[in-house]
């Protein structure tokens, strides 16, 4: 499969110094830093850089580089030693003794050092791969020591846990920092296929003719999860499938289906643009929301023996807008069920004026699917005549695997999002009004502590999650 110009070369940023807050914790080790060695490895960090980890308590930095060389054996794509692991783990600096507004740690002196190694002038890079409740303390922090000048700070999701809890970051965020230095990261807005949506529609007229309601019947953000929340049963007890998922991952992949023509595909007016969809999410109601929990899930420690947190969620959205008005956006995600997809189905209407006898087309027959999940593919279901003597029509699917596509080398998310920062490139990060009207669509199905219904492992979660989707029908498990 042929992709038909050469990619520019990529641009390279100014030095950095990065700072790596919770870098000891769960994404740090997942996430985070085989993203950095993977960008290392593609000559993608500057030339000059150093990476600071932050916690805590206090450990040397051959200790700390013993944990990051662990962390790429577990989960890098790339082994520390098939990479440049020397040249690597000479840049890792670790400053425990935590980092408060009254107590820096060793972290100032930690910087102090590094920019006295590749220059003053290196730019910093704070990473917030923190619980979200201590977002506004560190923020106070790095305010108060100085450290926000000139600096970028990247805040994981969520941003918030309420539309009040919102409010009140934001106002903590924006007396510390300028907008444009604040990234506020969703990884899903950073997978090669999201990205695949606004290449479809925007460069082909066939697609980007038909993205609306007169043509789409309806669309569908799927992400079931087989995956057990057993190692991280303490955040989910507290999180649940709406905040870890919906309002998050969803939604922005909804915006960003939804979202009119940006002027250009420039930061600002693709996130305005984004922004403005977000704005016409009509706000979810009860009725059209199905929460689910696993059966067993209470008994899993430290998670709580009366819970009614949701592991799974499936949500009909409307989106107030002249293109989209009566099609439904069905959003669903669970863990323990019966597949893991990372699917965006647009669904499109039978032709109004087929010849063909009522009930002579096959259901559901023309999708076009984004397949979020690992390096992404595009897909594409179209009712045809099955080869014969007869006029009988069946469905046939046909893919493109991204990393079949010459000349292409897709990025893991965090490693696109993470040189995009370095980059100072906002594009695939969010804004706060558009966040600000995520809490509002989602408040009611946050604010509901009902018993969910239940659900066994492995299957596809709650029965009234099919009566959603009529009269489509869920394309998957299809
Ligand atoms: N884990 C994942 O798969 C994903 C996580 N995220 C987001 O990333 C962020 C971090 O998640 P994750 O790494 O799983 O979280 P962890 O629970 O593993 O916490 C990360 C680290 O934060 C540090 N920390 C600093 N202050 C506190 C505090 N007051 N209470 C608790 N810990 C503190 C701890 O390090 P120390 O003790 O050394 O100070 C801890 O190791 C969250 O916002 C989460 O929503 C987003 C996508 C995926
Ligand atoms: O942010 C999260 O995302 C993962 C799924 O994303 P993936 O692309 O890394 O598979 C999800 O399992 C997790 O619960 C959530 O916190």
């Amino acid at each position: 499969m042929a992709a038909s110009q050469a990619p520019e070369a990529p641009e390279a940023p100014d030095p950095i110094v990065f700072v790596l807050f919770g870098a000891t914790g769960d994404l740090a080790r997942r996430l985070v830093l085989p993203s950095f060695f993977r960008l290392a490895l593609e000559g993608l960090l500057p030339a000059e850089w150093r990476l600071i980890g932050s916690g805590r308590r206090r450990k040397t930095d051959d200790e700390f580089r013993d944990d990051v060389h662990a962390a790429l054996e577990e989960f890098g794509s790339t082994r520390p030693a098939d990479g440049p692991w020397h040249a690597f783990s000479a840049r890792l600096r670790f400053a425990g003794g935590g980092f408060t507004a009254d107590d820096p740690g060793d972290l100032l002196d930690r910087i102090g050092e590094a920019r006295d190694e590749i220059g003053a002038d290196a730019r910093l890079v704070h990473y917030l791969g923190l619980p979200p409740q201590t977002f506004a303390d560190y923020t106070r922090a790095i305010g108060a020591h100085g450290v926000a000048e000139g600096a970028r700070v990247v805040y994981e999701k969520p941003f918030g846990t309420s539309l009040e809890g919102f409010r009140a970051l934001d106002e903590v965020v924006h007396d510390v920092l300028d907008e444009s230095q604040v990234f506020r990261i969703d990884h899903f807005l950073g997978k090669e296929a999201t990205q695949e949506l606004r290449a479809l529609r925007f460069a082909n007229g066939l697609f980007g003719s038909s993205w609306d309601r007169h043509h789409v019947a309806a669309v569908q953000i799927d992400v079931p999860e087989t995956l057990d929340v057993r190692d991280r049963a303490q955040f989910y007890d507290s999180t649940g499938a709406a905040l870890d998922m919906l309002v998050t991952h969803l939604f922005q992949v909804a915006a960003e289906v939804a979202m009119e023509p940006p002027a250009s595909l420039d930061a600002d007016d693709v996130s305005e643009a984004r922004a403005e969809a977000v704005r016409a999410f009509r706000p979810l109601t009860r009725d059209e929301v199905v929460r689910g929990q696993f059966d067993g899930y209470r008994d899993i420690p430290d998670v709580a023996a009366d819970s009614t947190t949701e592991t799974f969620v499936a949500a009909r959205l409307w989106i107030d807008s002249e293109r989209w008005r009566g099609v439904p956006f069905l959003l669903r995600t669970g863990k323990r069920m019966a597949a893991s997809h990372q699917k965006v189905n647009l669904v499109f209407r039978d032709p109004e004026d087929c010849p063909l006898p009522e009930g002579g087309l096959p259901h559901r027959g023309n999708v076009l699917c984004f397949d979020l999940a690992g390096d992404g593919a595009l897909a594409l279901s179209m009712n045809v005549k099955t080869p014969g003597a007869t006029m009988e029509l069946g469905t046939a699917w046909t893919q493109i695997p991204l990393d079949s596509l010459s000349g292409g080398d897709p990025l893991p998310p965090y490693t696109r999002l993470i040189h995009d920062v370095l980059l100072g490139d906002r594009a695939l990060f969010t804004r706060p009004d558009g966040l600000e009207d995520v809490w509002i669509a989602a408040a009611d199905v946050l604010d509901d502590h009902r018993q969910p219904e239940p659900y066994e492992p492995g299957s596809w979660g709650p029965k009234d999650a099919q009566r959603l989707a009529e009269p489509v029908g869920w394309v998957l498990p299809g």
